[in-house]
């Protein structure tokens, strides 16, 4: 290997002004280009994929629009991917938007009224739309039919305005936030699972190759591994690992090019980012290990509870490293050994001496 192990300070400045450079727009280019166009190029969901593609086929074969359909899961795992590919099944036009920028029943309105039979709704982060608004949309979805106030107070009425049938995508990371009558509305649900190390390996060697990046199979399994069962995660260290490979190498990704590229960008051999060691070094450090509210475990490490509870705690709680108890977050055992630490004694107190 031709490589050194060491880093100068101006090149470690260059490949991190790489990250932030694609981080800003081009980044975004980049995922759009690797996102599967269809069903069948779609890695992994094996169980998501067949019954989503029922669904499809059944409508296509009834000459009918699909039932509305719910997407869930975590952040990174295709639920967007799969909107645009149930679009491009049906032949049928894709329209977005997202919970956030629906502030009023009338955004709503405006969007369903210009609607064609047959098209598409993407609705991300449906959870987080304004309660007038889902008021209408759940006329929307079962009647095909909304009502749309015209004036204030006493003097106003409401039209009723029918709308071509369509078919409604929502995607959410919070299924548990969707109001019932909101869920139950949506003919098909699906749940979409972290993916497996073998999948994840395909999906980098997929997007290696359309990234005209040649890898070999003990490094995209490196990769794999450490990208936390998500494959936006897997894309992007493929990224990071391809840059270190271009400038520090050849241009050939092995395993040893994707181990220092990746101690590099502070991804760990679990796949523990910057944020999921520093959840867990306020926990055990400052907090004890718990129990600890998520809140306070945000402000500690300086980012959104969001951030907190959706990005770093799913996956550290799959790792068993982090448990959610009624009373806080606690650290399991294996979190202080992940740290280096000695976990304290059951008996609550602190072994005099540590590793
Ligand atoms: N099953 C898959 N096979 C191959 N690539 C995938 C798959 N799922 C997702 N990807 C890749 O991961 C990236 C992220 O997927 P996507 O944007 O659909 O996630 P998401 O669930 O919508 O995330 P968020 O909740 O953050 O909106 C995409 O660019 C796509 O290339
Ligand atoms: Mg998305």
């Amino acid at each position: 290997m031709e490589h050194d192990e060491e880093l100068s300070a101006a090149e470690e400045a260059h490949l991190r002004s790489l990250v932030d450079a694609e981080a800003d727009g081009d980044e975004r280019a980049v995922e759009a280009a690797l996102r599967p166009r269809s069903l069948d190029e779609v890695v992994g969901q094996e169980r998501v994929r067949e019954q989503l593609g029922l669904v499809l086929e059944a409508a296509r074969r009834r000459g009918r629009t699909p039932d509305h359909v719910l997407l869930s899961g975590p952040p990174g795992l295709g639920k967007t991917t799969l909107a645009m590919i149930i679009a491009a099944e049906m032949s049928a036009p894709l329209r977005l938007t997202s919970g956030p920028a629906i502030t009023h029943a009338g955004d709503l309105a405006a969007i369903l009224s210009g609607m064609n039979e047959g098209d598409v709704l993407f609705v991300d982060e449906i959870h987080r739309m304004s309660r007038p608004a889902e008021e209408m949309l759940y006329m929307a979805m079962e009647d095909f039919r909304v009502d749309v106030v015209i004036g204030k107070g006493p003097g106003a009425t409401a039209i009723p305005l029918e709308i071509p049938p369509f078919t409604l995508v929502g995607a959410t990371t919070r299924a548990g936030l969707l109001p019932g009558p909101l869920r139950d509305r949506f003919g098909f649900t699906a749940h979409l699972e972290f993916y497996e190390p073998g999948d994840l390996d395909r999906i980098v060697r997929r997007s290696a190759g359309l990234l005209g990046c040649e890898v070999e199979t003990a490094g995209s399994a490196e990769i794999a591994s450490r990208s936390r069962g998500t494959p936006r995660i897997a894309n992007r260290l493929l990224r990071r690992v391809r840059d270190y490979a271009q400038v520090r190498a050849d241009g050939l990704v092995t395993r040893e090019i994707a181990r220092v590229a990746l101690d590099l960008y502070e991804v760990d051999e679990s796949g523990l980012d910057r944020l999921d060691r520093a959840v867990l070094d306020v926990l055990c450090r400052r907090f004890g290990g718990g129990p600890v509210g998520v809140s306070t475990l945000a402000v500690a490490v300086g980012e959104e509870r969001e951030t907190v509870e959706e990005v770093a705690e799913p996956f550290l709680v799959r790792s068993g490293l982090l448990a959610r108890t009624p009373r806080g977050r606690v650290a399991t055992p294996a979190a202080w050994r992940h740290l280096g630490l000695a976990p304290p004694a059951v008996d609550g107190t602190t072994p005099l001496f540590g590793p």
